[in-house]
């Protein structure tokens, strides 16, 4: 594959989202049809048709290895009819979560195990990694005052409502996870100036997408 996978990271109310659109604005007017921007759950149709069932706040009984395979499927089909596609043509792909995801939230958040949930992803997703992963830390407290502060009522969702004890494992699992990968984790501090955290994620890409820069 020829293209550059990197995804975004961290706990809710981040600013993944927001930092993703803004940088994203900046590279179009110079990457055009060579970026890809997506997300998980999602990015396609059936997969965003699994997010809806997935984090529906009416779906109060599903169990947590349910909520893991569901997430799996979503990723499986959006990276063989996404995700790769894109990488083979040689495309800068952004995505907004991946596996690290589903090991946080629910091998770490839900207690299931994060060896089981990366051990069932390789499954689904044949062992494919992201090149690099932009992590935005930030302590879980600022996170939710911020969901609470800024977002939609309606947009709230099913994890979103989830326990500080949760939001608190999920925290800890990424982590967990980063100093288990120190190649491919690239950590910001998701508590500076929005402008800040902008800029410096736009310099990582430029860094990290080098070849996709060139005159
Ligand atoms: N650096 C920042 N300083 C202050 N507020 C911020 C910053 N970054 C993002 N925000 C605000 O915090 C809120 C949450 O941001 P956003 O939705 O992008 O987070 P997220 O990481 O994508 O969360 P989730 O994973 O739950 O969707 C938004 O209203 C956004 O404007
Ligand atoms: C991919 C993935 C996501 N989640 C959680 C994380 C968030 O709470 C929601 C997705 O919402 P976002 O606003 O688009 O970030 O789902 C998860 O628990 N496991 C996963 O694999």
């Amino acid at each position: 594959m020829t293209g550059k996978f990197i995804t975004f990271e961290g706990p809710d109310g981040a600013g993944k989202t927001t930092v993703m659109n803004n940088v994203v604005a900046k590279l179009v007017p110079l990457l055009d049809d060579q970026l890809l921007v997506t997300r998980e759950p999602g990015g396609n149709n059936i997969s965003e048709q699994i997010r809806t069932v997935i984090l529906d706040k009416k779906n109060t009984e599903m169990d947590a290895r349910t909520e893991a395979l569901l997430y799996a499927a979503s990723r499986r089909q959006h990276l063989v009819k996404t995700i790769i596609p894109a990488l083979q043509a040689g495309k800068l792909v952004l995505c907004d979560r991946f596996v690290d995801s589903s090991v946080a939230y629910q091998g770490a958040g839900r207690q299931i195990g994060m060896d089981a949930v990366y051990q069932m992803n390789q499954f689904a997703t044949e062992n494919t990694l992201p090149d690099k992963t932009i992590y935005f830390d930030i302590p879980v407290s600022v996170g939710l005052d911020r969901i609470a502060k800024y977002r939609d009522k309606d947009a709230v969702d099913r994890l979103d409502v989830e326990t500080k004890t949760f939001h608190e494992r999920v925290h800890d699992g990424y982590l967990e996870i980063a100093k288990k990968n120190p190649d491919r984790f690239i950590m910001i501090d998701a508590t500076k100036p929005l402008e800040e955290v902008i800029s410096e994620t736009f310099s990582v890409i430029k860094r990290e997408g080098q070849n996709f820069f060139k005159e």
